[in-house]
C-alpha cells in the first residue's frame, strides 16, 4: 500500500500561497536544476554515441537491449488489425471529435496593404515533428492521437513518433495501431531524454527533425527543455496536475475519484482541491481513503494529495489563478458565471459531468498542457504548435511612410553605419525627401 497522507488545511491568507505547494519559482528553478544533472549526462552521451549510446542508456533505463530502433511498418499495420472492431470503432470516434475540435484551429495566411505598399504574414506547415508517447509507467495511445491530429491538420509532411519500450523491448500494440491508422509509419522506440537528444542531434538510424512535441515525465521535461533551441518544442507537459474548486453542489465520492486520476499517473503529480465546505472536504477525503484500500497507487513515494478549505468561491479563485494549473474542475453551482475570474488553466471542465478523464480521452481539446504553472504563458498544444510565420514586405512609391531617410535616421542612432547606408543607397528611386 502506498504511504498515503492528504493535507488538509484551512487558508485564510490568499496572497500567499501555502509553501507545500511549492509553486515558488525559485523552488521550481532548484528541483529542474538537480534533474538537469542527470539529463545533461545523457544527452552528451547521445550527442556524443549516436545510436550505441541510445542503446546504452535505453539498456540501463528501460532494461531491454533494442537493435532496431526504428519498427517496421508491417507491425503497425498488423497492431490496428489485431485490435478489437468495438475498440477500434472507439477510436475512430474519438478521432474525429479530437479533429472537429482541432479543425477550428486552422490559421491562414494574412495579407494588407498600407497606401500602395503589400505586407503580410505567410503561414508554412514546419517540415517534420516528432511525438514523443509517454510509456514508462503506463502507456498512452490517446497521446498518439492529441499529438497527430493537429500536426496533420496543420499540413506537418513528416511526422514520427517516440515512445519507450517495455522490459521485454515490446511498444504497445494500441500506440503502433492507431499510429497506422493516423498514417503514420515510422515510430521510434526510444524513450526518456535519451530519445529526445536522439531526435534533436539525429543518430545513425533515427532521423534529426525540427520539432519534438508531447507529453513526458520529468526527465523528458527537462530534456526538451535543455534542447530548446537545437529543436523547437511545444509547451513543458510534464507531471499532471489538477486544481478542483468544489462547492455543497458538488458530488464529494466523484470529486475524490477525479483528485486520484491526475494522482495516479506520477509520484511528481499534484491533486488540489480547493473547498467552501469542511463537510466536503471530510467527504472527499472518507472517499479517497476508501478507494485506496481497494486500489493503492503503485507509488512508494507520498501522494501530494492537498485538500484546502477556503472562506468562499473567491479565495479558491485567487489561489487557483496563482497556482494556474494544468487541468481545473469546477464543480461548483454558478459554475459558467464564475468561469471569466479564471485567468490561468490549461483546460477547464465545467460541472459534475465533466471529469478531467473526459478531457484525457478526447471529447475534442487536447490533453497535452502545460504544467508546473506554465498556463501562464502557454496554452494546450494545438495545429498552432505546428505552424510558423514568415512576414513580408513590397514597398511601393506611393507609400507616404516610406521615406527611406526616416529610417536611416534611427540606424544612425543606433551607430550602425551599413544599415544606414543601405537604406539612403534607397532614396533616390523612391523617397521623396
Ligand atoms: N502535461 C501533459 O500534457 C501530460 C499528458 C500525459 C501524460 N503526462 C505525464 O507524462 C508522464 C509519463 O511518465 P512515464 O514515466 O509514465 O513515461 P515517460 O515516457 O514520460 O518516461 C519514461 C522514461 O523515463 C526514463 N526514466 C525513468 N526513470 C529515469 C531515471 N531515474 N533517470 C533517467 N531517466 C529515467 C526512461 O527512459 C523511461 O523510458 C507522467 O508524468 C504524466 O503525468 C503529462
Ligand atoms: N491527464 C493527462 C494529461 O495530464 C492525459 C492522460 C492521458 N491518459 C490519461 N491521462
Ligand atoms: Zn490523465
Amino acid at each position: 500500500m502506498s504511504d498515503f497522507i492528504i493535507q488538509t488545511k484551512t487558508i485564510k491568507d490568499t496572497n500567499t500561497l501555502p509553501s507545500e505547494l511549492q509553486i515558488d519559482p525559485r523552488i521550481i528553478y532548484r528541483e529542474l536544476k538537480e534533474v538537469e544533472k542527470t539529463v545533461q549526462g545523457i544527452i552528451e552521451k547521445v550527442m556524443k554515441e549516436g545510436d550505441s549510446g541510445l542503446r546504452e542508456l535505453t539498456e540501463q533505463f528501460d532494461h531491454c537491449l533494442i537493435n532496431d530502433f526504428i519498427i517496421p511498418k508491417s507491425e503497425l499495420e498488423y497492431a490496428w488489425h489485431r485490435i478489437k472492431p468495438e475498440f477500434r470503432d472507439t477510436v475512430e470516434l474519438i478521432v474525429q471529435t479530437v479533429r472537429d475540435f482541432h479543425n477550428k484551429q486552422s490559421e491562414h495566411s494574412k495579407c494588407f496593404s498600407r497606401n500602395q505598399s503589400i505586407l503580410g504574414e505567410i503561414i508554412s506547415p514546419i517540415d517534420s515533428v516528432a511525438a514523443y508517447v509517454p510509456g514508462g509507467r503506463a502507456s498512452y495511445p490517446s497521446s498518439v492521437i492529441m499529438t497527430v491530429i493537429p500536426a496533420q491538420i496543420a499540413g506537418v509532411k513528416n511526422i514520427l513518433l517516440l515512445t519507450p519500450p517495455n522490459s521485454n523491448g515490446v511498444v504497445s500494440s494500441d500506440i503502433l495501431g492507431i499510429a497506422h491508422y493516423l498514417g503514420i509509419n515510422k515510430v521510434v522506440r526510444a524513450g526518456g531524454a535519451q530519445a529526445i537528444a536522439a531526435i534533436a542531434f539525429g543518430t545513425e538510424s533515427i532521423p534529426r527533425v525540427d520539432k519534438i512535441v508531447g507529453p513526458g515525465n520529468i526527465y523528458v521535461t527537462v530534456a526538451k527543455r535543455l534542447l530548446f533551441g537545437i529543436i523547437g518544442i511545444d509547451s513543458l507537459a510534464g507531471p499532471s496536475e489538477v486544481v478542483i474548486i468544489a462547492d455543497e453542489d458538488c458530488r464529494p465520492d466523484w470529486v475524490a475519484l477525479d483528485l486520484l486520476a491526475q494522482a495516479e499517473h506520477d509520484p511528481l503529480s499534484r491533486a488540489i482541491l480547493f473547498s467552501t465546505s469542511d463537510e466536503v472536504i471530510i467527504q472527499v477525503q472518507k472517499s479517497i481513503q476508501k478507494e485506496l484500500i481497494d486500489h493503492p497507487l503503485p507509488f512508494k513515494k507520498i501522494i501530494p494529495i492537498y485538500l484546502f478549505q477556503v472562506d468562499n468561491l473567491l479565495s479558491a479563485f485567487e489561489l487557483t489563478n496563482k497556482i494556474a494549473p494544468e487541468h481545473l474542475e469546477l464543480c461548483c453551482a454558478d459554475h459558467l458565471r464564475l468561469l471569466p475570474l479564471i485567468q490561468h488553466a490549461g483546460a477547464i471542465f465545467l460541472g459534475n459531468g465533466a471529469p478531467v478523464a473526459l478531457g484525457d480521452y478526447g471529447y475534442g481539446p487536447n490533453h497535452v498542457l502545460p504544467t508546473m504553472s506554465g498556463s501562464r504563458f502557454c496554452s494546450p498544444l494545438s495545429v498552432r504548435d505546428f505552424i510558423k510565420t514568415s512576414s513580408y514586405i513590397f514597398p511601393q512609391k506611393g507609400d507616404s511612410t516610406l521615406v527611406y531617410s526616416r529610417y536611416a535616421s534611427l540606424a544612425e542612432r543606433e551607430g550602425f553605419f551599413f544599415h544606414r547606408k543601405s537604406l539612403l543607397a534607397r532614396i533616390s528611386p523612391y523617397d521623396t525627401l
